[in-house]
């Protein structure tokens, strides 16, 4: 009778979030040859391989849809909005073995509180090894294969490359980082640079204003990042420019796509009623304000696109984003 080799055995990945993201990372990660469970919340008819975020991608064969949390993996993806994190972060830590790392794909803060999504985990699932997972994409082209690259970081650098070593293929490069504060504090705050960009363009201010705003989000975010823990350094990578470079300019960003409407004119209340996806920047704007003032960090963009969803400002003061300040130095 044959006997399994238990150092044969395939690794085992979980993603939590059936979104655009969480599909598409289980598809990515599926290409490592693991076993991937994809956790949804809603339910859906035996046998199904499509789902609603990514109606075009077909779900590999080693990927199985679950309404379960996982109780053990090698690794477990935590793919929901940044708004749900807490919840379902609580509830995942009654049933998952305290051992088992955890990486937040998610791009915010907690509105209300700032806190970054480590720091809602560090409060959730106390003393679990974690990290975070951020870089310029898109899922549809994810999840379809096309190459792309992303950061990996954790406080400790050895866990970082170990999980990019587990989570790598050859269409989804992953490099590891131990600025898991920069990397977190890129990807949020690229949101609201986006919102900005869209407003920047739907208001017919050019596009050399756009590069403009771009350009100077890189130091306001540096400085933002510095504030928190972690470097300037990190701005420049996958995380900060990469990402500030995909969703400010590309249409299928949700971040850029509404602003661009907030620029034509339309109110935000009538962008999000017609939207089911979701759009951090609108929440992680006024949790960004807040942390550069309780920081005291000046950080006019991230400013002046909270006052704009507020409707503190409108489009026609959009010019508020980059020129209502005195010169200054580079
Ligand atoms: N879509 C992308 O291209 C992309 C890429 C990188 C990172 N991200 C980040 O990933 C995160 C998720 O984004 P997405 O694009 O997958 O969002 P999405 O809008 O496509 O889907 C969100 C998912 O979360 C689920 N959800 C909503 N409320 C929930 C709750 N209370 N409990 C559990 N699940 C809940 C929804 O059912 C849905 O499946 C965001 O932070 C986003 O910034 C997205
Ligand atoms: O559609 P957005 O604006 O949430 O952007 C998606 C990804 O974060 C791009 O890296």
């Amino acid at each position: 009778m044959k006997t399994e080799d238990p150092s044969m055995t395939k690794p085992h990945i979980a993603v939590i979030g059936a979104g655009a993201w969480g599909t598409a990372l289980a598809c990515a990660t599926a290409a490592t040859g693991a076993d991937i469970t994809l956790w949804m919340r809603s339910p859906v008819p035996p046998g199904t391989r499509v789902l609603p975020r990514l109606p075009t991608v077909r779900l590999p064969e080693n990927v199985t849809i679950t309404g379960t949390f996982p109780q053990s993996a090698d690794v477990v993806l935590l793919v929901v909005p940044m708004q749900t994190l807490r919840d379902v972060s609580t509830r995942l830590e009654t049933v998952l073995a305290p051992s088992i790392p955890v990486i937040t794909c998610c791009k915010g803060l907690e509105e209300g509180t700032s806190r970054l999504p480590l720091e809602v985990l560090a409060e959730t699932m106390p003393g679990r090894p974690c990290g975070v997972l951020s870089g310029p994409n898109f899922a549809i082209e994810v999840a379809r294969g096309l190459p792309a690259a992303a950061t990996l970081a954790c406080a400790e650098l050895a866990l970082a490359v170990q999980l990019t070593e587990l989570l790598n293929t050859s269409s989804f490069r992953l490099y590891a980082s131990d600025d898991p504060k920069g990397v977190q504090l890129a990807g949020a705050a690229k949101n609201v640079v986006a919102i900005g960009a869209g407003i920047t363009i739907g208001a017919g201010l050019g596009e050399n204003a756009r590069a403009a705003l771009i350009t100077r989000a890189v130091a306001e975010i540096g400085r933002l990042a510095e504030a928190t823990g972690g470097r300037a350094s990190t701005i420049a990578g996958l995380a900060g420019m990469g990402d500030l470079i995909l969703t400010c300019t590309g249409r299928g960003s949700r971040n850029y796509s509404l602003g661009l409407e907030l620029g034509e004119g339309r109110p935000l209340a009538d962008i999000l009623a017609a939207r089911t996806t979701v759009a951090e920047g609108v929440h992680t704007a006024p949790a960004m304000q807040a942390l550069a003032r309780a920081t005291d960090v000046s950080a006019p963009i991230m400013e002046t696109v909270t006052r704009l969803l507020a409707g503190e400002f409108t489009p026609d003061d959009a010019r508020h984003l980059l020129l209502d300040r005195p010169p200054t130095l580079e």
